[in-house]
């Protein structure tokens, strides 16, 4: 696990204070407040439909929230121009819930288009750069010349993730990462984000319904439910509070299930 975790850090690298989200009269989010610290991969869970998505699309600028300040590396995101803002999210990577590849460009294209379009590169060298992605995200070279509909689900999670790796960001936003992956599929992809961000320095906002994913990944953990973040800290802190949600879902079979796998495995 990641030293982060215990370090007291003074400044987040993202800081979200007093956030208000609602559709028509459908509040999400109300007087919500989080932080991502530096290096850590922050789990963030939460009944469906509770706002986890909102939140993350709030964080990297596709939704503006009713109120409440959000701060990116020291900036506040609501007082930057639309250029500044705009540099602050080339530093994130953004891997969607479903993927969200062009289907009719190749996973080498796919890789390539942020490559050229924010970067500037010309194509064929955004493409020679798309393969060193590809081979980060684990995918064999061949896999570049497929169209995302001729891959597994776990290859497509692994092209989105070049994808969002194409423009080495300092911070990766997941939503549902393993989604749809069996357990192998699902452990293996566990595994790579940690080497991913042991290597690459990265911090990880990632939401997520996968118990045994945030066992195996997570350093800290937010809770979302009634419309704030009523808990986060360390998983084995937060996994014990005194609260019927979280009791419900860390303490339910799945919960005890995920927690003897983690132990198990740190102890052999
Ligand atoms: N563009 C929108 N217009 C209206 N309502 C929306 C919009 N986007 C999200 N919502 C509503 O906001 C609430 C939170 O949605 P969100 O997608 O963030 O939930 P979630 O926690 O990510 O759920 P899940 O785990 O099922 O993906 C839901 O009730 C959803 O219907």
């Amino acid at each position: 696990m990641n030293q982060a975790a215990d370090a007291q850090i003074e400044d987040p690298l993202i800081r979200v204070r007093g956030l208000e989200n609602s559709f028509g009269s459908h509040v999400v989010h109300e007087d919500l407040d989080l932080d991502l610290r530096q290096g850590e991969i922050l789990g963030v869970v939460g009944g469906s439909g509770s706002g986890k998505s909102v939140l993350m699309r709030s964080i990297i600028g596709l939704l503006r929230p009713k109120a409440g300040a959000i701060t990116v590396f020291g900036k506040d995101l609501q007082r930057l121009t639309a250029q500044d803002r705009s540099r602050v999210e080339r530093r994130f990577g953004v891997l969607f819930q479903r993927g969200a590849l062009f289907t009719s460009l190749t996973i080498a294209e796919n890789v390539a288009l942020p490559l050229i379009e924010h970067a500037g590169l010309a194509r064929d060298d955004a493409e020679m750069l798309a393969q060193v992605k590809l081979a980060l995200a684990g995918l064999p070279a061949q896999a570049a010349a497929n169209y995302p509909a001729e891959l597994s689900g776990g290859m497509v999670k692994r092209a989105a993730l070049a994808r969002a790796l194409a423009l080495d960001p300092e911070v990766l936003f997941l939503d549902e990462p393993t989604a749809g992956l069996d357990p192998i599929g699902a452990e293996a992809f566990d595994r790579l984000l940690l080497t991913l961000r042991d290597a690459l320095g990265l911090s990880v906002f990632l939401v997520t319904h996968d118990l045994d994913t945030l066992y195996a990944t997570c350093d800290r953990v937010a809770v979302l439910a009634r419309r704030k973040v009523l808990a986060s800290g360390r998983l084995d802190v937060v996994a014990t509070l005194d609260d019927d949600w979280i009791r419900d879902y860390f303490q339910g079979p799945r919960g005890r299930a995920a927690r003897h796998i983690s132990h198990t495995t740190e102890e052999s």
